[in-house]
C-alpha cells in the first residue's frame, strides 16, 4: 500500500518529473563547488601562507571585491585593512587571480622600489595604463625596450631645457591663471569659488606649452576667462559658469577619467575593449589626441632642419620637449637606421604625466594653505624677504629670480604639501622571482600594493616588532607620531652648525614620486611647477579659510588621488 502511494504520488508531482534532471543538477553544482574550492586551494589565486586577509569568503570566491565596491572609496578601504591587518596583508581584488599584497610601511615600501632585480613594474598598472599608451615606457618592463623609450627624453630632466623651456612656459601659464583668479576675485566679493578646473587648465596650458611650444593654438584657461560671469551667489560661495571645452581639452582631460573608471573594474582589460569598441566618445578622444599630437611632431621635425642665427652656424634651437624629442629621435634614426613609432605615445605621456599629478598637487596645496594660515604668512613673508627686489620694485617676481632663489620654507611648503598631497597614493611592484617581504615568502609574479599615506607616512607606523624591526620615523620633534597628519613644513627643516636654517629633503618618511629606477621620470619638472606656482599665488593673494563645507579633505579617485572640493577664497594682494 505504501509503495504504490508513493510511487502514484511520485509519478504525479512536477518534483517527480524534474528528479533526474534535479539529481544531475545537484551532482553538476557539487562538482563545480568542489573544482572551485579545489582551484582556490592549488590554483593561482590560493591564499598566501601566513600573510593575514580577510576571513570573508563565498563558496570558495573572497569577498575582497564586494567590500571594496561596498566602501566606495577604494582608498579609505585599503587604509582600513592596513590598519586592521598590520604592516602586510593580502587582497583578493581580481577574479580569479593572484592576492594583492598590501604593504603598508616607508621603509618596507623602499626597500622593494630599491631592489631592481627582485621588482619591476606592476601587470596590473600596465593593464590600467596601457590601452591609451601601449607603447609609452611607463608600460614596459624594465629592460632595454624601457631604456631605448627613455633615452628619447633624457634631455627634459636637463638644466637647459628646466630652466630655458620649461619654467617659462609654466610661468606664463601660471600668469594667466593669476590674471583670472584677479578677475573673478573682484567679482566673488569676498565669496569662496571652485578652483578644481582653473588649476587642471593652467596645468594643462603649461604642460601643452613645455611639451609643444607656445605657438600651440590651444588654451584651456582662457574658456575660464570667457565664463566669468557669475551664475549664482550663495550665503559662502559663488558659482561661475563653465563653458563647454574646447575639443583637445576635454580629449586630453578624458584621458584620466578613463583610467579611473578602469580602476574601478575588476577586469580592466576587458573593461578597456568593451570601451574602445563601444564608446564614441572613447573612440572620438583617441581620435582627437593622435592628430593634434601628429601635427606637433611634424611641426617639430620641421623645425629641426631651420638654423637659429642667434646662435652659432648649424645649432638649432629648442623650444619645446618636442624639439629634444625629436631630435633624438633623429640620432637614434640616424644609429639603428629606423625611426621608432613609439613617439606620439613618448610626447603625449608628457602631457599627461605633465599635468595630472601636478594639478591635483596644487589643489590640496591650496586647501592646506587656506587652511593654515601661520604657515601662509610665514610663506608670504619668506618670500618678500627672498625677492627683495621684486618687493622693492612693487613687482611679481621674475621667473629666473623664482628659479634661481633658495628659499628654505618655500621647498619646505612644497615638501609638506607633497607629503599630504599623495596624488598617487598607490605605488606597486611585480615580483620576477620568488622573493621575501617582511619573513613572508613571495612567490614570483605577486604585485604588491604600497601605500604613501597612513601608518608609518601620515599616522603611527605598526610598531617595530610587527614591521619586523624596521625604524619608520623621521627624525627631530617635528616627526612626533601623533602630528603625522598635520601640515607643519617646519618638519623639514633643520638647522646647520652657523645657526641658519636649511632644508632638509630627507628629514622623514615620504614618496611622492616613488622610489627606485621606475621611480617618477617627471619630479624636477613636478617641482618646477609647483615652486613656480606658489610663489606666484602666494605673492599675489591671500588665501583665505573656506566655509567649512567646502573645507573638506574627501578625496575622489580618478588617475589621482584628487580633492573633492578645491576652493579658494582670494584677497589680491596691492604692490
Ligand atoms: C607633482 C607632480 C608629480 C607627482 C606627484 C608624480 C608622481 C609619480 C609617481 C608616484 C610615479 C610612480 C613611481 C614609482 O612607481 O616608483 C610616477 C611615475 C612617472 N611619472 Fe610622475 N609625478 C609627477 C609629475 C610628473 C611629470 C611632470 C612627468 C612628466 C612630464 C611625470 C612622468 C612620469 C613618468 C614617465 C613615470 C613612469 C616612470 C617609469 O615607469 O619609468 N611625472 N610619477
Amino acid at each position: 500500500m505504501v509503495l504504490p502511494a508513493i510511487r502514484i504520488g511520485f509519478m504525479e508531482s512536477p518534483a517527480h518529473k524534474l528528479g533526474p534532471g534535479l539529481a544531475i543538477l545537484l551532482v553538476c553544482l557539487v562538482c563545480l563547488f568542489l573544482c572551485i574550492q579545489a582551484f582556490f586551494h592549488f590554483g593561482p589565486c590560493r591564499p598566501l601562507p601566513g600573510i593575514p586577509r580577510n576571513k570573508l569568503s563565498w563558496m570558495g570566491f573572497k569577498g575582497d571585491i564586494i567590500e571594496v565596491f561596498k566602501a566606495g572609496n577604494t582608498m579609505d578601504w585599503l587604509l582600513e585593512q592596513s590598519r586592521k591587518h598590520g604592516p602586510i596583508c593580502q587582497l583578493f581584488l581580481r577574479p580569479l587571480k593572484q592576492p594583492f599584497v598590501l604593504i603598508s610601511d616607508y621603509t618596507v615600501a623602499q626597500a622593494i622600489m630599491l631592489k631592481r632585480k627582485e621588482w619591476d613594474r606592476s601587470d596590473y598598472s600596465i593593464e590600467l595604463l596601457s590601452g591609451q599608451a601601449p607603447m609609452h615606457h611607463i608600460n614596459l618592463k624594465t629592460g632595454p625596450e624601457w631604456r631605448a623609450h627613455r633615452k628619447l627624453i633624457q634631455d627634459l630632466m636637463g638644466q637647459s631645457f628646466l630652466n630655458n623651456v620649461a619654467a617659462p612656459n609654466i610661468y606664463s601659464s601660471t600668469l594667466n591663471l593669476v590674471e583670472l583668479w584677479t578677475m573673478k576675485e573682484r567679482t566673488a566679493n569676498g565669496h569662496a569659488f571652485s578652483a578644481t578646473d582653473d588649476v587642471i587648465h593652467s596645468t594643462l596650458d603649461a604642460a601643452w606649452a613645455f611639451t609643444f611650444g607656445d605657438a600651440f593654438p590651444v588654451k584651456a584657461i582662457h574658456q575660464g576667462t570667457i565664463s566669468c560671469a557669475p551664475v549664482t551667489f550663495t550665503e559662502h560661495k559663488v558659482t561661475f559658469g563653465s563653458p563647454s571645452q574646447l575639443p583637445a581639452v576635454e580629449a586630453t582631460l578624458g584621458a584620466s577619467d578613463i583610467v579611473g573608471e578602469l580602476a574601478a573594474s575588476p577586469c580592466p582589460t576587458t573593461s578597456w575593449y568593451i570601451m574602445r569598441a563601444t564608446s564614441k566618445r572613447v573612440k572620438r578622444h583617441l581620435a582627437i589626441r593622435r592628430e593634434y599630437v601628429q601635427e606637433q611632431i611634424m611641426a617639430a621635425v620641421e623645425r629641426l632642419h631651420v638654423t637659429d642665427p642667434v646662435l652659432a652656424e648649424g645649432k638649432v634651437k629648442f623650444t619645446s620637449a618636442t624639439d629634444f624629442v625629436v631630435r633624438r629621435v633623429k640620432d637614434c634614426a640616424e644609429s639603428a637606421g629606423e625611426v621608432p613609432d613609439y613617439l606620439s605615445e613618448t610626447v603625449f605621456g608628457l602631457i599627461i604625466g605633465g599635468h595630472d599629478t601636478t594639478s591635483t598637487t596644487k589643489s590640496w596645496g591650496l586647501k592646506h594653505l587656506a587652511d593654515n594660515q601661520i604657515v601662509q604668512d610665514r610663506l608670504r613673508a619668506s618670500l618678500r624677504a627672498s625677492f627683495s627686489l621684486a618687493t622693492q620694485e612693487r613687482r611679481m617676481p621674475t621667473v629666473q629670480e623664482i628659479t634661481g632663489t633658495c628659499i628654505p620654507y618655500l621647498d619646505a611648503v612644497l615638501e609638506e604639501i607633497l607629503r599630504l598631497a599623495c596624488s598617487l597614493a598607490i605605488l606597486d611592484r611585480q615580483a620576477t622571482c620568488d622573493t621575501e617581504v617582511l619573513g613572508h615568502h613571495i612567490p614570483k609574479g605577486t604585485i604588491v600594493m604600497m601605500l604613501n599615506r597612513g601608518p608609518s607616512f601620515t599616522e603611527p607606523a605598526f610598531d617595530e616588532a610587527l614591521a619586523g624591526g624596521l625604524s619608520v620615523a623621521g627624525t627631530g620633534s617635528s616627526w612626533v607620531v601623533h602630528t603625522l597628519h598635520h601640515f607643519m613644513p617646519e618638519r623639514w627643516l633643520e638647522t646647520n652648525d652657523q645657526g641658519r636654517s636649511f632644508f632638509n629633503p630627507k628629514a622623514g618618511p615620504t614618496l611622492p614620486f616613488g622610489s627606485g629606477p621606475r621611480s617618477c621620470y617627471g619630479r624636477k619638472l613636478g617641482y618646477l611647477d609647483l615652486r613656480i606656482v606658489f610663489v606666484l599665488l602666494v605673492w599675489r593673494f591671500k588665501l583665505h579659510k573656506c566655509a567649512p563645507e567646502l573645507s573638506t579633505y574627501d578625496a575622489v579617485e580618478t588617475l589621482t588621488y584628487k580633492p573633492e572640493r578645491c576652493y579658494v577664497n582670494l584677497e589680491s594682494i596691492k604692490e
